[in-house]
């Protein structure tokens, strides 16, 4: 199993984030912490995203911090320089799955056809991003891919919520799901901790079998 297999199968539950402010990066790191989470996925739709993950490399005990909406090799290494664990795509491409090789960097590259994780396989990777999960028919769409790349790992994300998780997750090759529900964004731009923290305990547990 690859490094990012084994990230997003230990993870299990992966929130979202886009973040604004970046004095909101701890305590929200720290939110999702305490209320379970063990990774975050933070995307590069705001300026403060990069800066944010600068902040938070190594802050908070337990919680592995990645990179979102990477969608070029300028981002990936930017990403990579700033101290990202893992970064994410929504989706495919060649070049960024070879530079995030050379990077050493774990990365979950998008799919959204049984072609594009047919190029991913050849080179040589093992894990996908399926987005957006529930536009693209959602697990019944990954129950047929299970078929087929049985020895896949994927992350749906784009719908998923509590009251789905476990239909995905009842597939032995969904390793994890990604979801903003944790912490929308406006949520944390009002800074609403502890509300943070309690979505991200109902996210957690619509995880565990
Ligand atoms: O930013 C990216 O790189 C993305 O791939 C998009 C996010 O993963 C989805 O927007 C999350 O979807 P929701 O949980 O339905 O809000």
């Amino acid at each position: 199993m690859s490094p990012i297999a084994k990230i997003i199968r230990q993870a299990r539950a992966i929130p979202v984030i886009v973040i604004d402010a970046i004095e909101d990066a701890l305590p929200l790191a720290q939110a999702l912490r305490t209320g379970g989470l063990s990774s975050m996925e933070i995307t590069l739709r705001t300026a403060a995203g990069l800066e944010a993950i600068k902040r938070l490399r190594g802050a908070v005990d337990g919680l592995s911090v990645g990179v979102g909406t990477v969608l070029s090799a300028d981002d990936l290494k930017r990403a990579h320089a700033a101290g990202a664990d893992f970064a994410v795509s929504p989706g495919f491409s060649e070049d960024l799955v070879k530079l995030a090789l050379d990077l050493g960097l774990p990365y979950l590259p998008g799919a959204a056809t049984p072609g594009e994780v047919m190029r991913g396989r050849a080179l040589g990777l093992d894990a996908f991003k399926f987005f957006p999960a529930a536009t693209l028919g959602g697990p019944a769409t990954l129950k047929a891919w299970g078929d087929v790349f049985p020895d896949n790992h994927f992350c749906p994300t784009g719908g998923v919520s509590p009251d789905n998780a476990r239909d995905y997750l009842a597939l032995a090759h969904v390793a994890a799901v990604g979801s903003s529900m944790p912490a929308p964004r406006k949520m944390v731009q009002e800074k609403k901790w502890e509300e943070i923290k309690a979505l991200s305990h109902q996210f957690v547990a619509s995880t565990q079998a």
